[in-house]
């Protein structure tokens, strides 16, 4: 496939393979493994993702940061404990199906070869693609076909984390009135702005398309389209120390809103049926 001029290849020391956008519009950068947009930087503007300062881009394993795509199933997969947390397609790598550039808008397709997924977790004929829009802001259209004879039922996100300077100063914008589940509690209201001061790991269901994240230093939009649900997470203190490519104070420099299709906001495909999942990130 013949790369527009704004699109170069690259691999990490680790041999990883990426995607460098340069266009009069953004900078950016997508791996293939996982069809994972790491870095997206409007021109003018800073960067709008937040990247471990200790990921070093393992082949197989998720990179911390960026957007990764959690599917088939969002955190861990019930029936099946043994099965990895978030799915199969952030660890695999996808098929690049096509790049262009459009007055400076690069749009990207991938599709997940369905090979890579276990049939014992995953017993199900279906088809997923992944659409990039990268200009201004980052569009990111994430499309599950139900191609089989049987219903399938699917729990997702677009994890984003976000870089906030201070995590004190955040004010998490577009909740106030919806309600949440958090270490098997809920539903709860939200009433206001949310802060965070304190490990947060909520599973919002909220009919608004929009949140913004006041970082104190900028407003982050974050909206999402065939979705009615969505994560807010910190790791905060105790967990930061647990994860993987984390540095022990990295939480106090990103936050994590997902735009996801989660608890009763799950959904079903009948046979033939397509579903897409959708968020748009970018500065006010
Ligand atoms: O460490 P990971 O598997 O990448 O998951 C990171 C986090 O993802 C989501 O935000 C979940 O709600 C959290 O419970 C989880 O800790």
């Amino acid at each position: 496939m013949s790369l527009p001029p704004s699109v170069s290849t690259g691999q990490t020391a680790s041999g990883l393979a990426y995607l460098d956008i340069h266009s009069p519009l953004c900078d950016a950068r997508v791996f293939l493994q996982g069809a994972h947009l790491t870095h997206f930087q409007p021109k003018g503007q800073g960067p709008l993702l937040w990247l471990s300062p200790s990921e070093d881009f393992a082949r197989g394993r998720a990179i911390r940061g960026g957007v990764p795509v959690c599917w088939p199933w969002f955190g861990n997969n019930k029936p099946s404990p043994e099965a990895p947390a978030h799915g199969y397609a952030r660890t695999c790598e996808w098929h690049l199906v096509d790049v262009e550039d459009r007055d400076g808008e690069v749009i990207i397709q991938f599709s997940l070869p369905m090979d890579a997924l276990p049939q014992q977790h995953w017993p199900h004929s279906c088809e997923l693609s992944l659409v990039m829009v990268l200009g201004k802001t980052a569009r990111l259209t994430l499309t599950t076909d139900n191609t089989g004879h049987s219903p399938l039922l699917l729990t997702q996100a677009l994890h984003s984390y976000f870089p906030v300077p201070d995590i004190d100063q955040v004010q998490v914008l577009g909740l106030d009135g919806s309600q949440y589940w958090e270490a098997g509690t809920g539903p709860l209201p939200q009433a206001g702005t949310v802060r965070i001061d304190r490990e947060l790991d909520r599973q919002y269901q909220c009919q608004q398309p929009l949140q913004q994240i006041d970082t104190g230093q900028g407003l982050i939009r974050v909206k999402r389209e065939g979705s009615h649900s969505l994560v807010l997470w910190n790791p905060w203190v105790d967990k930061a120390k647990a994860l993987g490519q984390f540095p022990d104070d990295g939480y106090r420099q990103m936050l994590c809103l997902e735009a996801a299709n989660v608890g009763g906001d799950a959904v079903t495909l009948a046979p033939g049926q397509q579903h897409s999942l959708v968020t748009e990130l970018g500065w006010a």
